[in-house]
């Protein structure tokens, strides 16, 4: 049986022991790890009195053990272990090492010096975490110490001797065995026994916690429902901080030679809890712990410039569902995920460490997993998916902005640019086919779902007893808003070829409020009678004159007192301060005769109508609302 769960998390992997040391195996072998046993042939003889601190050269040591065996496993036997552990065992006292006796006048020596006194016995430890890499074995070491103090009861000279001859010294630290005849020798124990005996089991199993179970860096903020990672940043959706860990991993590099380099070659860093990866450059941080260099840098205009990479790194892994196979699978390494989509090791490897540097992926020595953001908002099944939406970005927008420069030139949509064939009516191009129809309608109700619950409550709408969503789509606004306000009837009115697709979208279990389908053209057909006329995303696909047309056949059902509501994102008078909306009016000008427009120029439409009362509340999140009545 295992205890602690986290050694479960090695029994899938190949481990290897690079230890001699009987003891060590038997402490792991008493806990359930299994593993092959590789003594290493690393000889210990560092040169001591270059390490400001003696666990320093224990730790060294073990690691050096380890990445001999390491090394060899993989170049000579050509069989790349998944972990190897090293480990060394010292005794000081009066700032002196003690390693194994050499002979028996050592061992006296040693157990003279430890005899009525109070000794450190330390156990430095090396966990590497080897991969290969086109041949080439990679390695990231993770090490720690651990110290116990250990106190000798004043021992006659007959008493030492006697236990010299017993052979108990010979091959161990300090020359005595506390496990054994040698625990007789001792008064008391300060800290791990077993660290004494040669394995710190206790820290071990609390650093491969740290390693396969590290605490989450920033809770996910679950607002009711959570704004959309706004185009002004990549860091909302990450669960961490926006640097990756490597500055974290290298605090204390102050301790490292000039070159940042320790005798293997591997990035070193004598910090006793550090993860180590090798081949990394250690930045020089300021107080801030940011590199002086990239306080510098016009950071900005970087992430601006590598922001449509992040994008389609994105794009791409969710169209290949890889945060899907997470979900249900993860950990997964790059070439299980590769297995599972059909796609090459190398370019998955790439596309998952992209991922993962940009927030949306944890990656461990174990692969890769999803971070709660990737769970909730990539997952095509995520409680706020948007993977409609990004699906829809990557395969219709992102052409589309390809052509961005034409159509600024041109002042017009590129969609015969972007899809070869003349531009009709936009929603005939969206319904041409089932394929792009469905695609376009899941788009739809990633953002709906997203922003329902913010439209539908930014005013109280309580008074109203019937409202008709034009252009509802799915309906998973008018869903929200039978579950907010129970005594409101919502039709939701879109074209024949929607209507017909709805069924897919609709909520699963009973207990949803009813909500009534009307097909129809909104610029051509009757509209249904309703207190309050919806317009979510609609305006916004059309120039003023269209919108006239559709205003004014509102205006006509609608009698006085009645209201509309529109959600869009609305811009500030200016025009110059979300950019998040005016990214989205380009997008509108890339594949629409509409755009995105302010308040006034809202106001200024309805007001044409005969509506008054204008009110517009900023909602933060991607869509605002704006209310007003028929006079
Ligand atoms: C203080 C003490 C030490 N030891 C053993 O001392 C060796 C230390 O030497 P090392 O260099 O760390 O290990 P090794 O035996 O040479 O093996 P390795 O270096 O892993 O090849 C290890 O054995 C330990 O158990 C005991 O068994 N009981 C004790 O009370």
């Amino acid at each position: 049986m295992v205890l602690n769960p986290v050694l479960g998390k090695l029994v899938s992997k190949r481990v290897v022991l690079a230890s001699a040391s009987p003891r060590r195996q038997e402490i792991l072998t008493n806990v359930g790890l299994r593993f092959e046993v590789v003594p290493s042939w690393f000889k210990e003889t560092l040169e001591k009195s270059s390490f400001a601190a003696p666990y320093e050269y224990a730790v060294e040591t073990a690691k050096q053990k380890a990445l001999e065996v390491a090394n060899r496993m993989h170049v000579k036997h050509l069989r790349t272990p998944d972990v190897v552990i090293g480990a060394d065992t010292i005794v000081t006292v009066d700032e002196q090492i003690l390693e194994k006796p050499v002979d028996k006048q050592d061992a006296y020596r040693m157990l003279s010096r430890l005899n009525g006194k109070e000794h450190s016995v330390f156990t430095g430890v090396a966990i590497i975490h080897c991969s290969s890499k086109d041949n080439q074995l990679e390695t990231e070491v993770t090490d720690f110490y651990e110290e116990t103090k250990v106190k000798f009861s004043d021992l006659s000279e007959e008493l030492l001797w006697e236990y010299i001859h017993s052979g108990e010294p010979m091959d161990k630290a300090g020359g005595y065995g506390i496990q054994a005849l040698g625990g007789m020798l001792v008064e008391y124990v300060h800290g791990d026994f077993l660290n004494v005996v040669g394995f710190p089991l206790n820290h071990f199993c609390k650093k491969l916690a740290e390693l396969y179970y590290p605490p989450p860096k920033h809770n996910v903020q679950h607002k009711k429902y959570d704004s959309i990672p706004s185009v002004d940043t990549f860091e909302n959706l990450s669960d961490g901080e926006s640097e990756s860990s490597d500055f974290t991993e290298h605090k204390g590099a102050s301790k490292l030679d000039s070159s940042g380099m320790c005798s293997s070659g591997a990035i070193c860093n004598s910090e006793n809890n550090s993860s180590i990866k090798t081949g990394f450059t250690v930045p020089l941080e300021n107080q801030n712990g940011v590199s002086e260099s990239a306080a510098k840098l016009p950071s900005k205009i970087l992430e601006l410039m590598d922001g449509f990479r992040a994008s389609k790194a994105m794009f791409v892994a969710s169209k290949l569902k890889m945060f899907d196979h997470l979900k249900d699978k993860g950990p997964l390494k790059a070439v299980d995920i590769a297995n599972e989509v059909g796609t090459s090791v190398c370019g998955t490897e790439r596309l998952l460490d992209a991922c993962a540097a940009l927030g949306l992926l944890e990656k461990t020595p174990q692969g890769y997993s999803n971070t709660d953001s990737a769970n909730t908002y990539l997952t095509s099944d995520g409680e706020c998916s948007l993977h409609g939406y990004i699906i829809h970005s990557n395969d219709h927008i992102w052409p589309l902005f390809t052509n961005l420069e034409s159509a600024v030139k041109e002042g017009s949509r590129q969609n015969h640019r972007a899809f070869g064939k003349k531009a009709e009516d936009l929603f005939k191009d969206y319904y041409h086919s089932q394929e792009v129809k469905q695609r376009f309608m899941a788009a739809m109700h990633s953002i709906a779902q997203l922003t329902a619950r913010d439209v539908a409550t930014a005013f109280d709408l309580s008074r109203f007893k019937s409202a008709c969503d034009l252009g509802g789509c799915t309906g998973a606004l008018a869903h929200e808003l039978g579950q907010i306000y129970p005594n409101l009837k919502v039709t939701v009115f879109d074209l024949p070829e929607v209507i017909a697709n709805t069924s897919y979208f609709q909520p699963p279990g009973q207990n949803t409020a009813p909500v009534t389908f009307i097909s129809g053209d909104f610029f051509k057909d009757d509209l249904p009678e309703a207190d309050l006329y919806i317009l979510s995303r609609i305006l916004h696909d059309w120039p003023d004159e269209k919108i006239h047309v559709l205003l004014s056949k509102i205006s006509a059902v609608c009698k006085p007192g009645c209201e509309i509501l529109l959600a869009e994102m609305v811009l500030d008078d200016e025009k110059k301060n979300r950019s998040t909306a005016l990214l989205q009016s380009l997008n509108m000008l890339v594949q629409t005769e509409g755009k995105e427009r302010s308040g006034s120029e809202y106001r200024a439409l309805l007001e044409q109508h005969g509506f008054a009362n204008v009110k517009i509340r900023l909602t933060g999140n991607l869509l605002d609302v704006i209310l007003c009545v028929k006079a």
